[in-house]
């Protein structure tokens, strides 16, 4: 068995108390063997350092890198579709394998161990982040609107088979959701046709929902209820199932969403900087719903680094309830953490023996880190993404003392600078 010591650090526990001790991983199983004053084959340094679950990115789309900057200030609609559909429909494999690995060494250089993503060409994704040695949960994003029947029943079919076809990939670290795009750009009929195939395959469903006014009015006026009551009515949010953003939410949709068990990604970057709204996460939270954090795509945050997505969240779910108690610091480390690898269903985001060897070593010898009266105020209000020294996934090092081992950083980056260029010109 190979072991690797993490040594010499103070460790977050699940109980967020800090205690100074090693944690030893098993390479092979890549899981958490023993916490502990401990010793293994190989070691990682982490004096002076606090070690934490490797953060947990539960909604992106990790190749939109590649248009971070294009089209900023715009509300959704008209984001998406005066700029962002119009270069995505130009996206070739090779683009999105470039993106890809772009947002993964982005993840990694900020202490993301685990994502899950939503997009086009996901192969290209899967290989990636097999390369990568991270964990996610991926999905062929499906879109019916603007299609005809037979390419949009397409559509839908190929969500479905990547779902089928993936699940279990890269030993286990690839897994899969179905994943139709909204409630408004996939046609009642396909989710009548098509739920009832994926529960068959027993993957669960992702999509986006209640983000903006503009896409809750027209289902209240079409089917004359919420959406959350429409999603309900068309299979949707089962308790393994999990929808991005949730900014507008009335109680009934709340209980709805208690009662079912089905998880909320909270966005709260995309939904500032497209100015979505504020999603009620501490009404979420006291209702007992699985609230989870993620990024959304880079091109409407403009980053993928979750300390920034924690300090979001703890400030506008304040700013969104008049409460300076609500959406508390460790209410954020809970959600960037084991509330986001709960609801991709990865035994990750608590250092535990038994737990994934997924981990992030944060130097804690920094101004801004200064004085150290309470940790996991400095991971939610303080600490940045540089701030990671060291980044672990299934036991093995993704990157040591800002080194990323998986990828050629500078070769990542040139690549995608290449392509980003070339798809906006092709778009343009
Ligand atoms: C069909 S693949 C995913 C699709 O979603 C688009 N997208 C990116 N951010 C958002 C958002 O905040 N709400 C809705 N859709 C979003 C992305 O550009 C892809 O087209
Ligand atoms: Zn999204």
């Amino acid at each position: 068995m190979s072991e690797l010591l993490v040594s010499g650090g103070q460790v977050l526990r699940p109980d967020h108390s800090v205690e100074r001790t090693d944690v030893l991983l098993d390479q092979d199983s890549g899981e958490i063997i023993d916490i502990g004053d401990l010793s293994g084959d190989d070691e990682l340094d982490a004096a002076g350092g606090l070690v934490i679950p490797g953060l947990v990115n539960a909604h992106t789309h990790v190749a939109m890198t590649l248009l971070r900057g294009y089209a900023d200030d715009k509300q959704l609609d008209a984001w998406l579709q005066e700029d962002i559909w119009p270069a995505e429909a130009e996206l070739t494999a090779e683009d999105v394998r470039a993106g890809a690995e772009l947002g993964l060494v982005e993840m990694i250089k900020s202490g993301t161990t685990a994502l899950n993503d939503m997009y086009f060409f996901m192969s290209e994704v899967a290989d990636a982040v097999e390369a990568a040695g991270m964990r996610a949960r991926l999905g062929y994003g499906a879109i019916t609107i603007g299609n005809d029947d037979e390419a949009a029943r397409e559509e839908m079919r190929d969500s479905l088979a990547f779902a089928r076809e993936y699940d279990g990939a890269a030993d286990g670290r690839i897994r899969t959701a179905f994943m139709p795009h909204s409630l408004t750009t996939v046609g009642e009929e396909y989710y009548r046709e098509f739920v009832p195939e994926a529960r068959e395959a027993g993957v669960p469903i992702h999509l986006h929902a209640n983000e903006t006014t503009d896409e809750v009015d027209p289902i209240v006026d079409e089917h004359g209820q919420r959406p959350l009551a429409y999603a309900a009515d068309l299979g949707l949010l089962e308790s393994e199932d999990y929808l991005a953003h949730g900014v507008h939410l009335d109680d009934g949709e709340i209980d709805l969403l208690a009662e079912r068990g089905a998880g909320v990604v909270h966005c709260p970057a995309s939904n500032m900087k497209l100015a979505s709204g504020m999603a009620p996460i501490q009404d979420l939270l006291d209702a007992g719903v699985a609230v989870g954090l993620g990024t959304d795509g880079a091109a409407s945050n403009n980053d993928l680094d979750m300390f920034d997505e924690m300090r979001d969240a703890a400030m506008l779910g304040k700013l969104a309830a008049g409460d300076a108690s609500a959406v508390d610091a460790y209410s954020v480390v809970e959600m960037a953490t084991r509330g986001s690898a709960e609801i991709l269903g990865f035994d990750s985001g608590r250092i535990e023996p038994g737990a994934n060897a997924d981990l992030a070593v944060i130097d804690l010898d920094a101004p801004h880190l200064t004085p150290a009266h309470d940790l996991v105020s400095h991971l939610a209000y303080a600490a940045r993404g540089s701030d990671v020294r060291h980044t672990v996934c299934d036991g093995q090092v993704l990157m040591r003392d800002r080194e990323v081992t998986v990828f050629d950083e500078q070769a990542v980056r040139e690549r995608a600078s290449e392509r980003a260029q070339s798809l906006v010109g092709r778009a343009d």
